[in-house]
């Protein structure tokens, strides 16, 4: 760990114990000798909408990788809905999570990324309705009801018998973020769920997303180059530095008044 590793604990952070959904302890990811993440402490408050910014390759990515137990920290533990999600509680003792425990936490978390990752060879609405019936144990009635009230939220009512390839990018993003909401979770991880989108259709998916940002009671956590829809959902904004939180507070400061001089740097060159 590097000597000055208690700077990003001094960083202010709304989330209060009690109303926090996400929380990470002292969390270390490494690939090799590439410290990723250095004792990461964060976490994000329920309900609250928090954007991480930051330089390519600070680590944004890798958090909500580590939140969807894509990858492990080496170190650290981090807690979701209150529950540990790497790690269980068994005779009084904190041990590495197992697979099913970890399955029961993650039901709690629902990821976009920027490929869409529909699948190919099924149509719109079973794309939907497939995790929900088979994980959640809904039935295929219930399932395509709330399938096709998403659907109709983002705008693609009328295409629940597409194939994925019959639809442009943004269609197919659209139908993932239904796809992530037909579980019900807690929090939606966003990971730059644009950048795989040609321009014209960028809009129409930061529009679906800002919709449900504000109507929906629902938790946020978000990588984003948007800066523009950053400050518009966000509650929050923390700034990523070579895996730490170096400056974190409300669009508003972070984008007009940013203290540090390396958030200055980073947003001078992206706005
Ligand atoms: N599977 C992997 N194997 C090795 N190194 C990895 C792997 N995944 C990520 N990294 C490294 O971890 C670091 C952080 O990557 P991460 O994708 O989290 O950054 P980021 O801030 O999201 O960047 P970007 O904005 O470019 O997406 C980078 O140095 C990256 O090269």
């Amino acid at each position: 760990m590097s000597a000055d590793s208690s700077t990003s604990q001094e960083i202010p952070n709304p989330a209060v114990d009690g109303s926090e959904l996400i929380r990470f302890d002292k969390v270390v990811k490494r690939y090799g000798s590439n410290v990723v993440l250095d004792e990461l402490d964060f976490s994000v408050a329920s309900g609250k909408h928090v954007t991480l910014i930051g330089p390519s390759g600070s680590g944004k990515t890798t958090i909500l990788r580590l939140l969807m137990t894509l990858v492990r920290p080496e170190q650290g533990t981090i807690k979701v809905g209150g529950n540990y999600l790497t790690h269980e509680e068994k005779n009084g003792k904190l041990v590495p999570a197992g697979e099913k425990h970890v399955r029961e936490v993650r039901k709690n978390i629902g990821m976009v990324f920027q490929q869409f990752n529909l699948f190919p060879n099924m149509k719109v609405l079973r794309n939907i309705t497939e995790a929900p019936v088979n994980v959640l144990g809904l039935s295929k009635d219930e399932a395509e009801q709330r399938a096709r009230e998403l659907l109709d939220l983002v705008g693609l009512g009328d295409r629940c018998d597409a194939y994925p390839t019959q639809l442009s990018g943004g269609q197919q993003q659209r139908v993932a973020i239904a796809r992530a909401l037909a579980m019900r979770p807690q929090v939606l991880l966003l990971d730059e769920v644009t950048s795989a989108l040609d321009p014209e259709l960028v809009a129409g998916v930061l529009d679906v997303l800002r919709d449900i940002a504000h109507t929906t009671d629902i938790t946020m956590l978000c990588v984003t180059h948007e800066m523009n829809f950053a400050r518009d959902i966000s509650d929050q904004v923390l700034m990523f530095d070579s895996g730490r939180v170096i400056e974190s507070g409300t669009p508003e400061k972070i984008f007009t008044e940013p203290e540090h001089e390396r958030t200055r740097e980073f947003l001078s060159a992206v706005l």
